[in-house]
């Protein structure tokens, strides 16, 4: 396929014509700079640093190709972002860069040689490197004169930042006075926010409905960075130090020996600070400091190294912003190991169990996990979907050090488990054969990958979960009624709500306590007669909002809204399925032959006769069962999973009880599609098969819908019209066996007057 011009940011950059090159740095500037503006000035960054360091990657990696049309204000040439508004500016004595990334072992490799080759030094000479976690925060340059901290300043864009002096004044980490310090001593560093900080300050935000914080380095940089120096006091923010910029004296002859100096003046360094005599020992201290990662209590993202002797960091000295001498070695984005702490069971609304992973916090991609999905119980015994062996059969334990995985903003996985790490006396986790919330056994259908309740209505887990959905935003969506509500009223003695009916009989119920609503903590008058408005207010409801909140399995909004438009009335509905039932049964059965039939032909060699197994079962069922499920399953959308799942909950009893006792409480609206009645097609049964050359399959079918036609899969009796387009096969055929009226697209078009 060609490339359009627009498209080629996805070009290789091996690929690029000069033209394209030079727009698509032109592209690139604009996206990074503002990326830069979201991170750097704002503490709100909207892409993953990943995606960041890619674009940026690509733009390096494109000016290499074509030097002469780097930009006079490329990205690789700046540091940070511009110095926001309210702060007074700091132009730094010295300034205060970057670094240069790593990402593999051979980058690590190359760094060396890079270095060797600068200073003229033999593969075998010896050059010792510092290595230190990189830690995830801002740096901030303390600058002291006579042993006075005077100034503290942001790094802004590299040569000038934001004075922040009376913030950083409040954070206990930094020292306001020195001893034994050279005259003049600007001491460089990073501030960020531990783990239990970020989650408390989380908390106390949520509590005032105040922003949250998605990351600790946005929750220091959005503390540090405030106009007004009593936020920044009441966040509790810390302060490694690293590095220095101006001083009147030296701290030491090395690296190593600088920071002991700072350590030695009162401020904190890291303790997992080392020196290294080469990349393979570099490459272990990484290894060491990846997997102490979760334990450390804040964040960090890479491995930082720098060459030791002073003197030699001196001769490297610097590129446009980065120094020559460092290099940042990054942790991959999306991985990170962690200790799993416990594993949980929550039953959801349909009784499965599913297990979830309590984790020690670690960040991933910008985001602090401390949960992630196990799936099932074969997700935790090694074994996948089909029974194959996944993470070479490893299982899961509690105590176990495990990788944790996420993508976007997927819900994070664990991927992989160290066994070296395994705690002796670490046992296999058995999952639990009974419902942990009612004790109902939990049982596993053949196939079904997923252990569920089979408590129903009286497991309280489910019926919780049946409740929230049925007043989410989707569903009833009651103001004043949510998921949290819902469970104190699940678990309330005076007015209990166990079932959505008993929603609607809150006010009502509540006239005869003696204590009533209005008078209880946290509520009064207004709220609790709200709370009640709310409820009356969603009396009459669409039919599709009525279907979809009955949280049956499988039944989600787009086939509440077909099932909704296909029969128009819930009577109707409710009719159709209880005349389906015995079909559904058949159905089955049919499943269950078809099983049994592919098991004998396989234990006697030969070829499985699906067919005639499926259809001896239906044999002598009554025809009225037997349409009503033909139309269920010729609704576009909704296949025998839907209609079986539909079936069966309206012929259990006390479910059909529980949704009849709702509906007395309701009045369901009809669904009939506006602006339909004056079409020829209103309410006209089409079907639509073969090559549709001048629309596609969806939307002919939302414009047929929109005109009030039903749009089904398959041809009945009950089809009026067939759109058969080239390439139309059985269905044409058994149109013309039934006499069902057939024409193509053109005539379609014609007929809705869309020609
Ligand atoms: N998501 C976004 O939109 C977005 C935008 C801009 C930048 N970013 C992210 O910000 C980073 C780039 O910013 P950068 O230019 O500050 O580079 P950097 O953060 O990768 O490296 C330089 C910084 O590392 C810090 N650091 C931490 N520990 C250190 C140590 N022990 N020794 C020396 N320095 C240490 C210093 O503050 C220094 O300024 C990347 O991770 C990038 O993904 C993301
Ligand atoms: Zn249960």
């Amino acid at each position: 396929m060609p490339v359009s011009e627009s498209d080629f940011s996805k070009l290789d950059v091996a690929a690029l014509t000069e033209a394209q090159a030079e727009a698509e740095l032109a592209r690139l500037a604009q996206v990074l700079e503002a990326a830069n503006t979201a991170y750097h000035r704002d503490d709100a960054p909207d892409i993953s640093d990943a995606e960041y360091d890619a674009l940026k990657a690509r733009n390096l990696a494109i000016e290499a190709r074509f030097p002469a049309l780097k930009r006079a204000d490329s990205p690789s040439e700046q540091v940070g972002g511009a110095v926001a508004e309210g702060f007074s500016k700091v132009a730094h004595a010295v300034r205060m860069l970057s670094l240069a990334n790593a990402f593999d072992d051979a980058d690590i490799t190359e760094f060396d040689e890079r270095i060797r080759r600068y200073l003229g030094l033999a593969p075998d000479a010896p050059l010792a490197y510092t290595s230190e976690p990189k830690i995830d925060g801002l740096s901030l340059s303390l600058r002291y004169e006579n042993g006075q901290l005077v100034q503290a300043a942001t790094r802004g864009d590299g040569s000038v930042g934001e004075n922040v002096t009376a913030n950083a004044r409040t954070i206990d980490d930094i020292p306001q006075r020195l001893t034994g310090a050279p005259d003049i001593l600007e001491v460089r560093g990073e501030v960020y926010m531990s783990h239990p900080d970020f989650e408390a300050l989380n908390a106390r935000q949520a509590e005032r409905a105040d922003k949250q914080f998605a990351n600790p380095r946005n929750a220091a940089a959005g503390s540090l960075r405030q106009l007004d120096a009593s936020i920044t006091k009441a966040r509790p923010l810390r302060f490694f130090a690293y590095a220095w910029g101006e001083t009147s004296e030296a701290l030491s002859d090395t690296q190593m020996g600088a920071i002991e100096r700072l350590a030695a003046l009162g401020f904190q360094t890291n303790p997992l600070t080392a020196l290294c005599d080469g990349p393979d020992d570099l490459l272990k201290q990484y290894l060491r400091i990846e997997q102490a990662r979760a334990t450390l209590g804040y964040d960090i993202d890479g491995v930082v190294y720098k060459v030791n002797d002073l003197a030699l960091q001196a001769r490297l000295g610097f590129r446009s912003t980065t120094p020559r001498w460092a290099i940042a070695h990054k942790f991959p984005a999306e991985l990170a190991w962690t200790r799993l702490d416990a594993i949980d069971i929550q039953v959801g609304r349909t009784g499965a169990l599913s297990p979830v992973a309590r984790l020690s916090p670690v960040t991933v991609g910008g985001v602090v996990v401390s949960n992630a999905t196990l799936h099932n119980e074969d997700y935790i015994a090694g074994r996948g979907n089909d029974g194959e062996v996944i993470r070479d059969g490893k299982d899961l334990r509690v105590g176990d050090w495990v990788q944790v995985y996420r993508a976007g903003d997927v819900i994070p996985k664990v991927a992989d488990v160290d066994l070296s790490k395994r705690p002796a006396d670490a046992v296999p986790y058995t999952f639990p054969e009974t419902c942990p919330d009612c004790g109902s056994d939990a049982i596993r259908e053949e196939g079904d990958a997923v252990r569920r309740c089979t408590g129903g209505l009286i497991c309280p887990a489910q019926a919780v979960e049946k409740l929230k959905h049925f007043v989410s935003r989707a569903a009833f969506d009651i103001e004043g009624l949510g998921a949290k509500q819902v469970e104190m009223f699940y678990h309330d003695d005076q007015l209990p709500v166990h079932e959505p009916a008993e929603i609607f009989t809150l006010k009502q119920r509540d006239a005869k306590n003696l204590t009533r609503l209005a008078n209880r903590d946290g509520w009064g008058e207004t709220s609790a007669g709200n709370l009640f408005q709310a409820i009356d207010d969603k009396r009459r409801i669409p039919l599709k909002r009525f279907l979809f909140s009955l949280g049956i399995r499988h039944v989600g909004e787009v086939a509440a809204a077909d099932l909704a438009r296909h029969f128009g009335r819930y009577e109707t509905l409710s009719a159709t399925l209880d005349a389906a039932a015995p079909a559904a049964d058949r159905h089955l059965q049919a499943d269950a032959a078809e099983a049994e039939e592919r098991r004998s032909a396989m234990a006697e060699g030969r070829r499985a006769r699906i067919k005639p197994a499926r259809d001896a079962v239906w044999e002598g069922l009554d025809p009225a069962a037997k349409s009503a499920w033909e139309e269920l399953i010729g609704i576009d959308g909704i296949g025998a999973t839907v209609a079986v799942a539909l079936v069966t909950s309206f012929q259990q009893e006390a479910e059909r009880a529980s949704i009849n006792r709702l509906i007395a409480e309701l009045e369901i609206e009809p669904d009939d599609t506006p602006a339909a009645a004056d079409s020829p097609v209103a309410g006209k049964t089409v079907v639509f098969t073969g090559t549709l050359e001048k629309m596609t399959r969806a939307e002919a079918k939302a414009r047929a819908e929109a005109l009030g036609a039903k749009v089904s899969g398959s041809v009945s009796a009950k089809t009026d019209l067939l759109v058969a387009g080239p390439g139309a096969g059985s269905k044409a055929k058994k149109a013309a066996d039934l006499g069902v009226e057939t024409i193509d697209e053109d005539a379609w078009l014609a007929l809705i007057g869309d020609a």
